[in-house]
C-alpha cells in the first residue's frame, strides 16, 4: 500500500554537515626523471650544432674554398699539360669519332701529327741551343761594352775629362749593382708570399669555374635557378639525361663535347640550339626524356622544347629564360589598329607569337580548322579572335552556333547569318540543321558553272562535342550526335570536310577534352589547320594534332593546365613552321570580350546590316521556368551568373537585362530558390524540375 500513500510534506533537506571537514590528501611527487647521461646530452648538443643551418652553411662556405683552390690547381696543370702535349688534339679526335664525324677525327689526327713534328724539331733546337746562346751572350756583351767605351770616349774628347772614357760603364755597373741591391731586399719577402700568391691564382681559378663538388656550392649556383644557358651546361644536360649510348659518347668528348652544339643563339625570351646527336643515339630518345633533360637545366619541363629538325641526328632546343614563359605578350593588333581590316584569301589573322617571339599568324583561305584542350584554357577566346580578324573581311559569311550558350559569342548577333547558343538538345538540333544547310549550300555552289567564285563561308561550332554527344533521334530514327553512317551532325560535317574547301565552305570546330567518342577520328582528320591549348594525355595530342604532329615533338599534353591559358600548338600549312618541324608552339593574344564586341561593331560597320537569325522565336510569352530549366540542361547546379548568361542569350529581349535579383524574384516560393554550393550562389536542376511539376500540378488542380 505504501505506493499509493502521498506525502503532503515536502521532502526534508538532507541533513547538511555544520562543519564540513576538508581532507587533504598527500600527492606524493613524481618520481624525478632519470637523469640523462653526460655523453648523451653531450652527443645531442653535437648533432645540435653540427646539423644547424648555420654551422652547415659555414662548413660548406669552407670546404668550397678549400676545393676552389685543389680544383683550380687541376685546372691550371690540365691547361699546362694540354698546351704541352698532344693531349688536345687526341680528344678532339675522339670527339669526332664518337659524334661519327670521321672527317673531322682526320683533320683532328693530322693536326695532332703537325703538332709532335713542330714539338720534336724545337727539342732538337734546344740540344745546340746553349752553345748558341752562350756565343749569343758573348757577342752582345762584347758588343755593349765596346758601345758605352765609344760613348764615353765620345764625351772625353767633348770635355777634354780622360776619365770621362768610363762614365758610361760606370753608370751601368752602378745600375746592375742597384738591381741586385733591390733583388737582394725584395727576394726574401717574395719568396715567403709566393706560395699564397700561388694559392690565390689557384683559388682565383677555381673560384670562377665554379671547380668544386655540387654540395659545397652555394645555394643559388646549386639549384641553377635563372642560370644562362652555356654550351657546358646543355652539355652536362645531355650526358646526364639517362641514355646510355649518349652518356659514354660525351665521356669520351671529354670538355670538347660542346663541339655537338650548334652556336647557343638568343630566340625570343630564350635560346635555341641545335644538338648533333653522336651516332647510336636516336632522337625520340632525347625528346621523351624531355622533363629529365629541362630539370637537367635547371628549368621547369614547359620551358624546354625538343624539336626535330631537318639535319639528321640533330634535336633543336628551346630553352625559355626562367619564368618568361610566365610573362603575358602584348595585346593584339586587332585591338590596337582600329584601322585594320582582313583578307580571306591572302592575309594572315594575327594570333599571337611563336615561342622566338615573332609574330605568329594563320591564314583560314580554304583550310577546315579544329581547335581543343581542355575546359577553360582559352579555346573560345583563341578560335572567336581567328573569327573576329576574318569578320574584318566584309565578303566573309558566317554561320555560328555556340554549344556553350553564355553569351562568348553574342556579339556575332547582327553580323553572322546565324547564330545559335545554347547548351540543350534543342540548340544541337538546330546547329545539325544549320551544317546541313551548309552542305546544301555548299552542293548548289558545287552545280554552279565552273569558274563560278564564292564568298567563304564559316561554318563555325563551338563546344562541337555535345553535338556529337547528343543523344535524340529524328522522327526518322537517325541520332543528331554519335559517329556512324546514319548521324546527322557527323555526316554533314564529313560532307564539308570532303568537298567544302574548293568552294570556300569551311567547317570551324572547337571542341573540348577530345575523346573518341565526342570527337570522331574522321572528323579529327579532316580538319587541316589543328591546334591544341593544353591537354590530359598524350593519346589526347594524337587526337588533337595527329601522329605526324606528336611524332615530331607537338606536346599539347606538357603545357600546364590553367598556367598556359592560350597557348597553342598548332599544326598547319597556314601557319609558318621552322623547316623540318611538324608543328609550333604560339601563345595567342587575349582578345576579351570588351575588346571583341568593339571589333565586331568594326566589322558590322564595314557591312551592310546582316539580320542574325537565332531560330528561336523571338517575342513569344516566355516561361521563365521552363527556359531556366532549358539553360541548366543537364548539369545538377549552375551558378546563377551563368543561368542569367544562358537566359540573356536564349532570349536577349525577355532576359538581356536580368540581374541575380530578379531571377531571386522569379524562384522565390518555387522551392528552387538559389542556394549556395562551394561559397557560389547556384540553381539546382531537381529542384527547377519539381519546381515545374509542382506548377503543373497546382494549374490542373486550379484548372479542374
Ligand atoms: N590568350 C590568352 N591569354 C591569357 N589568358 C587567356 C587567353 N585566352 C583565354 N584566357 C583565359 O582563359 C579563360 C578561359 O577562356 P575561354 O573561355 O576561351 O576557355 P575555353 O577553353 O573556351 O573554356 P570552356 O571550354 O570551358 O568553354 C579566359 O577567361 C581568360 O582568363
Amino acid at each position: 500500500m505504501t505506493e499509493n500513500v502521498i506525502s503532503l510534506h515536502k521532502n526534508p533537506e538532507p541533513p547538511t554537515d555544520p562543519n564540513p571537514v576538508t581532507t587533504l590528501t598527500v600527492v606524493p611527487d613524481p618520481a624525478p626523471a632519470k637523469p640523462v647521461p653526460l655523453w648523451l646530452r653531450s652527443g645531442r648538443a653535437i648533432r645540435t650544432a653540427a646539423t644547424h643551418d648555420a654551422t652547415r652553411t659555414t662548413a660548406r662556405t669552407v670546404a668550397r674554398h678549400g676545393l676552389y683552390v685543389a680544383g683550380g690547381a687541376r685546372i691550371v696543370a690540365k691547361r699546362a699539360w694540354d698546351g704541352r702535349t698532344a693531349a688536345r688534339y687526341e680528344r678532339y679526335m675522339r670527339t669526332a669519332e664518337a659524334a661519327g664525324n670521321f672527317e673531322a677525327a682526320a683533320e683532328w689526327e693530322e693536326r695532332g701529327q703537325r703538332f709532335r713534328d713542330a714539338r720534336h724539331r724545337r727539342r732538337m733546337d734546344l740540344l745546340h741551343s746553349p752553345l748558341d746562346a752562350a756565343k749569343g751572350a758573348a757577342v752582345t756583351t762584347g758588343m755593349g761594352i765596346g758601345g758605352l767605351v765609344l760613348i764615353g770616349v765620345a764625351m772625353a774628347v767633348a770635355t777634354k775629362d780622360t776619365t770621362e772614357v768610363v762614365t758610361p760603364l760606370m753608370a751601368v755597373i752602378r745600375f746592375i749593382n742597384l738591381m741586385v741591391t733591390i733583388v737582394q731586399v725584395v727576394w726574401g719577402p717574395a719568396v715567403s708570399l709566393a706560395p699564397f700568391l700561388a694559392l690565390l691564382a689557384l683559388w682565383a681559378v677555381g673560384s670562377k669555374q665554379q671547380a668544386a663538388p655540387a654540395w659545397a656550392l652555394p645555394d643559388r649556383v646549386r639549384n641553377g635557378e635563372g642560370e644562362p644557358i652555356t654550351p657546358s651546361i646543355v652539355v652536362k644536360a645531355l650526358r646526364d639525361l639517362g641514355v646510355p649510348a649518349l652518356r659514354n659518347a660525351i665521356k669520351d668528348m671529354g670538355d670538347a663535347g660542346a663541339s655537338m652544339l650548334s652556336p647557343i643563339v638568343i630566340a625570343g625570351c630564350g635560346v635555341e640550339v641545335d644538338v648533333t646527336l653522336p651516332s647510336g643515339v636516336s632522337t625520340n630518345e632525347v625528346q621523351s626524356k624531355r622533363r629529365k633533360l629541362a630539370e637537367n637545366l635547371s628549368r621547369h619541363e614547359h620551358e624546354v622544347f625538343i624539336t626535330i629538325p631537318q639535319a639528321a641526328r640533330t634535336v633543336r632546343l628551346w630553352v625559355a629564360d626562367s619564368g618568361a614563359l610566365d610573362e603575358p605578350i602584348g595585346p593584339s593588333p586587332l585591338v590596337t589598329d582600329d584601322t585594320l581590316t582582313a583578307d580571306y584569301a591572302k592575309g594572315k589573322a594575327p594570333w599571337g607569337q611563336d615561342l622566338r617571339g615573332d609574330a605568329a599568324a594563320l591564314s583560314l583561305y580554304q583550310r577546315h580548322l579544329l581547335i581543343t584542350g581542355l575546359s577553360n584554357q582559352g579555346k573560345t577566346v583563341a578560335l572567336r579572335s581567328l573569327a573576329l580578324w576574318l569578320a574584318l573581311d566584309k565578303s566573309v559569311q558566317f554561320l555560328m552556333g555556340d554549344l556553350k550558350g553564355v553569351g562568348d559569342w553574342a556579339m556575332f548577333g547582327g553580323l553572322a547569318q546565324v547564330l545559335i547558343q545554347g547548351p540543350t538538345d534543342e540548340h544541337v538540333i538546330q546547329v545539325t540543321e544549320m551544317v546541313e544547310g551548309a552542305v546544301e549550300e555548299m552542293n548548289r555552289r558545287i552545280q554552279a558553272p565552273p569558274g563560278t567564285t564564292f564568298p567563304a563561308l564559316i561554318v563555325l561550332v563551338d563546344e562541337a562535342q555535345v553535338a556529337f554527344m547528343c543523344p535524340l533521334k529524328d522522327e526518322d530514327g537517325r541520332y543528331y550526335g554519335g559517329a556512324k553512317a546514319t548521324s546527322r551532325y557527323f555526316m554533314a560535317v564529313r560532307k564539308i570536310h570532303n568537298q567544302g574547301r574548293a568552294v570556300n565552305v569551311l567547317m570551324w570546330q572547337g571542341t573540348q577534352d577530345p575523346t573518341d567518342q565526342n570527337l570522331p577520328k574522321l572528323v579529327r582528320e579532316g580538319a587541316h589547320t589543328r591546334a591544341s591549348l593544353a591537354l590530359g594525355t598524350e593519346s589526347q595530342a594524337r587526337m588533337a594534332l595527329g601522329d605526324k604532329a606528336v611524332d615530331g615533338g607537338a606536346a599539347p599534353n606538357l603545357l600546364r593546365p590553367g598556367l598556359d591559358q592560350g597557348t597553342l600548338v598548332v599544326a598547319s600549312s597556314g601557319i609558318d613552321i621552322p623547316k623540318g618541324q611538324s608543328s609550333i608552339t604560339v601563345r595567342t593574344h587575349y582578345v576579351d570580350d570588351d575588346a571583341a564586341v568593339a571589333i565586331t561593331d568594326r566589322a558590322k560597320a564595314l557591312r551592310d546590316g546582316v539580320t542574325t537569325l537565332t531560330l528561336i522565336e523571338r517575342g513569344e510569352a516566355r516561361n521563365p521556368l521552363a527556359d531556366i530549366a532549358a539553360v541548366i540542361g543537364d548539369a545538377p547546379r549552375l551558378r546563377t551568373q551563368d543561368v542569367i548568361k544562358r537566359l540573356s542569350a536564349l532570349d536577349a529581349d525577355a532576359y538581356g537585362d536580368w540581374s541575380p535579383g530578379d531571377l531571386t524574384r522569379v524562384l522565390d516560393g518555387t522551392g528552387a530558390e538559389p542556394y549556395k554550393s562551394d561559397g557560389r550562389m547556384v540553381v539546382g536542376r531537381d529542384q527547377i524540375t519539381r519546381a515545374i511539376a509542382h506548377r503543373d500540378e497546382s494549374d490542373s488542380a486550379s484548372g479542374a
